[in-house]
C-alpha cells in the first residue's frame, strides 16, 4: 500500500468533504506497516490449530479452525467429554481461549475468570474474582454479559461489567495491573472482549442506551497506562471525522485530521452514543484494527437531527496511534437501534477481476456489507434476509440507504411492521467463515417490530432510550435462522429456521462441520454443505455463547459455553420482562421458559477414543 504524507492526507480530507472520492467511505489517512512488537507471537500463535488463542479464533475473525478429527462423517458420535459449572446464572456470550494445556474463560457479572489446566480439567487451576461495583448491573443494558478474556505476553486480559480492565498473570491469576475504562454511575459498562495488537490491548465501552458517548481505547500491556483513546463523535464544530476525538494517552492532545462539518446540534454530541462494545478484527499487513459503533443518543431520532456522525459506523484505525483511516455510515441517523458494531470478518473476495482485500459485515439492520478494507468503498451490499423493509435498498451514488419514508420513526408515532426488529436481522451473535466453501455461516434472528419514539431528558446513569418496541417473529412465524450464505451474490445456499433467535455465535472447521447453540439449548453439528443437522445434544441452558476447538494429547475436542441471557432472553434472568434500560424482552421468552432455564456450564464435547482413532 501506498504511505500517504501530510500533504495528501489533506488531499484526501479534502476529496473526502468534497465527495471526490465519490461513493464510499472517507479515507482520512495512511499508515506504515506494522512495527516490531514484543507480543508478536500472537501472529505466530493464531496459526497454531491445537490452540484457540484469541475470543475470535484468529484476528480476521474467521472462526474456522483446520481440525478435521471431528468431521461431517462422524460428528454424530460426538459425546459430552467434560463440563463444569460456572458457578453463575446469567447469560454467557463469550468463549474459552486455549493456550497449551490451559484454558480460560469468564463468566458474566460477577466476572470470574477460570484457568483449567487441560491435563485434570477436574480441577481448578486459578480462579480470579475482580471486585464489583453494584452500580454496574443497573445499568447494563442487555443482560450482565461478557464475551470472554484475551491473551497477551503471558497475561490474560479481561473486561469486568463495572467498566475495569483487568491483567492478571496467566500462570497465577494474580492482577498485574488494571485500569479505569469507564464509571458505572455514568452509565458505563464493558461488556467486550479485550484484542490485544502488538504491545496494545484495545477495549471498548458500553452504555448506549444510557446517552454515553462511545469511545474505543488502548492501553499498553505492560504498564497499563493509556496509548489512545478515539471516541466516536465530538463537539460539533469538528464532528465529521476523528473530530479532536483521538487523544493520546500521554499528552491528553488530540491525534488525526479535524474537519468542520456538523453532523449534531449543539452539544448533543456529547450523549450521542455509538458506543463500542462489539468484537474486533485486526489485518497486520494493512496495519489496521476493524470495529462498529452503536446507537445514537436516544432512540428517538426527532430529538437528534442530522446523521448522528459517527454512529453506526464501520472503523478502521491504527492500532499503534489510534489514528483513523477511514469510516463509513451503514444507518446514518438511525430511527430504530441497528447498531453497527457486529463483528467485521477480513476475507479476500475476487472483485472485477483482481483480488482486493475485504471486510464482511453482517449489520443489525439487515444488510450484508463487502468493503474494501484498505480504503472503506463498497463492493457488495445486500439484505440478507428478504424480509428487511426500513430500506428499500442502498443508493449508489451517496451508498447510503435508501429509507421508506413509511418506516421512518419519530416522537409521537407508533411506527408499526418494521423489519428488522431493534434486534436486528444480527445481534452479537457472531458469523464463522469457512473458506473452503468461501460462504458464510450465521446465527440470526428474524423479528419486526412496531416503535413509538418519544422525548427523554438526559440523565447521567439514567436509561436514554425514548423509545417503546414492540418485537414479533418475522414473516414465517419463527424468531431465529442459522445460513450458510454468500455476501457477494446475496444468495442464501441453505438456512435452518429455529423458533427462538439463535443468539449464539458459529464455528466451522475443515471437517465440514459447523457448531452452533439454540436459545433452547440445543448445541448442533450441521453439515456445512447441505445444512443437515448431524448431531445434537441438549445443554443445561439455553446456548447464547461461541463455540471453539482446539487439540489436546492428539484429540480434537470442541468446547461452548450454555448460560441462556443476553437481550434475547433478559427476561428470564429479571423476570420482569424487560431489561435494566427498560427494554422489552418482548414476551419472546414467554415461551422459552417452556424449554431451558438460567443456569451455567462450559461443556466440552468430543468423539470417543475408537471413533476418533478409526477416522
Ligand atoms: O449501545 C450499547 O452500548 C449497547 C451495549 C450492549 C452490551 O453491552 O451488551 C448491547 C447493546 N447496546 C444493544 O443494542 C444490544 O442489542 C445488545 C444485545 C446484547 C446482548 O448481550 O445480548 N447486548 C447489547
Ligand atoms: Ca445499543
Amino acid at each position: 500500500m501506498t504511505r500517504l504524507g501530510t500533504k495528501s492526507l489533506k488531499r484526501s480530507l479534502l476529496a473526502a468533504s468534497f465527495g471526490i472520492l465519490g461513493a464510499g467511505a472517507l479515507v482520512l489517512s495512511a499508515q506504515a506497516a506494522t512495527s516490531g512488537s514484543a507480543n508478536e507471537s500472537l501472529l505466530q500463535m493464531q496459526k497454531n490449530p491445537n490452540d484457540w488463542v484469541m475470543p475470535t479464533g484468529t484476528y480476521n475473525n474467521w472462526r474456522y479452525s483446520t481440525l478435521d478429527q471431528i468431521n461431517s462423517k462422524n460428528v454424530k458420535n460426538l459425546q459430552v467429554a467434560w463440563t463444569m459449572s460456572t458457578g453463575t446464572d446469567r447469560g454467557l456470550e463469550g468463549q474459552p481461549i486455549v493456550i497449551g494445556d490451559m484454558m480460560y474463560y469468564e463468566t458474566s457479572y460477577p466476572n470470574y475468570v477460570y484457568a483449567v489446566n487441560l491435563n485434570h480439567p477436574d480441577q481448578i487451576a486459578w480462579k480470579y474474582t475482580p471486585p464489583r461495583d453494584s452500580n454496574a448491573p443497573p445499568v447494563a443494558c442487555c443482560d450482565v454479559v461478557n464475551r470472554g478474556p484475551a491473551y497477551g505476553d503471558g497475561m490474560i486480559f479481561v473486561d469486568a461489567l463495572d467498566a475495569r480492565l483487568y491483567a492478571l498473570n496467566a500462570k497465577t491469576g494474580k492482577v498485574v495491573w488494571s485500569a479505569d475504562n469507564g464509571h458505572p454511575k455514568d452509565g458505563q459498562t464493558m461488556t467486550g472482549a479485550p484484542m490485544v495488537v502488538g504491545n496494545n490491548v484495545i477495549v471498548g465501552i458500553a452504555g448506549g442506551e444510557y446517552g454515553v458517548r462511545g469511545y474505543i481505547t488502548a492501553y499498553n500491556i505492560h504498564t497499563g497506562k493509556m496509548v489512545w483513546r478515539g471516541y466516536s463523535e465530538g463537539p460539533s464544530k469538528d464532528t465529521l471525522i476523528d473530530p479532536a476525538t483521538t487523544i493520546n494517552g500521554a499528552t491528553g492532545k488530540p491525534v488525526g485530521p479535524h474537519s468542520s462539518i456538523k453532523t449534531w446540534k449543539g452539544d448533543e454530541w456529547k450523549v450521542g452514543g455509538g458506543t463500542t462494545w462489539g468484537w474486533y478484527s485486526y489485518d497486520p499487513k494493512l496495519n489496521l484494527i476493524y470495529y462498529g459503533s452503536g446507537n445514537p443518543g436516544t432512540w428517538n431520532p426527532s430529538q437528534r437531527p442530522g446523521k448522528n456522525r459517527w454512529s453506526m459506523t464501520i472503523w478502521a484505525r491504527n492500532p499503534e496511534t489510534g489514528k483513523v483511516k477511514w469510516v463509513y455510515q451503514m444507518t446514518p441517523h438511525d430511527g430504530w437501534d441497528y447498531d453497527g458494531v457486529n463483528e467485521m470478518v477480513l476475507v479476500n473476495v475476487k472483485y472485477h477481476g483482481k483480488e482486493v482485500p475485504a471486510l464482511v459485515h453482517f449489520d443489525r439492520n439487515g444488510f450484508s456489507y463487502v468493503m474494501n478494507r484498505e480504503n472503506g468503498s463498497p463492493i457488495a451490499i445486500h439484505k440478507y434476509d428478504p424480509s428487511v423493509n426500513w430500506a428499500t435498498g442502498i443508493n449508489p451514488k451517496t451508498n447510503e440507504p435508501i429509507v421508506d419514508p413509511a418506516k421512518m420513526t419519530e416522537a409521537g408515532k407508533d411506527v408499526k411492521d418494521i423489519c428488522p426488529s431493534s434486534q436486528g436481522d444480527k445481534d452479537e451473535q457472531p458469523v464463522s467463515y469457512d473458506p473452503k466453501t468461501g460462504l458464510f455461516y450465521a446465527p440470526l434472528n428474524h423479528l419486526c417490530m412496531s416503535y413509538q419514539a418519544f422525548n427523554v431528558k438526559y440523565k447521567a446513569g439514567f436509561p436514554f432510550v425514548g423509545a417503546i418496541v414492540n418485537m414479533i417473529p418475522g414473516p414465517g412465524g419463527y424468531r431465529g435462522r442459522f445460513i450458510a450464505y454468500n455476501p457477494m451474490t446475496g444468495k442464501t445456499e441453505w438456512q435452518i429456521h429455529d423458533m427462538f433467535q439463535d443468539w449464539g455465535g458459529a464455528l466451522t472447521t475443515a471437517g465440514n462441520v459447523a457448531f452452533y447453540g439454540t436459545l433452547k439449548g440445543m448445541f448442533r453439528a450441521v453439515d456445512i454443505k447441505t445444512g443437515k443437522i448431524l448431531y445434537q445434544f441438549k445443554t443445561p441452558s439455553g446456548i447464547i455463547g461461541n463455540p471453539i476447538t482446539y487439540m489436546h494429547d492428539g484429540k480434537q475436542y470442541v468446547a461452548v459455553l450454555s448460560g441462556v441471557g443476553g437481550w434475547a432472553a433478559i427476561g428470564m434472568a429479571d423476570n420482569l420482562h424487560k431489561s435494566s434500560a427498560g427494554l422489552g424482552a418482548v414476551g419472546l421468552n414467554a415461551t422459552l421458559t417452556d424449554y431451558t432455564n438460567l443456569g451455567g456450564t462450559l461443556m466440552v464435547f468430543s468423539l470417543p477414543s475408537k471413533v476418533a482413532s478409526a477416522n
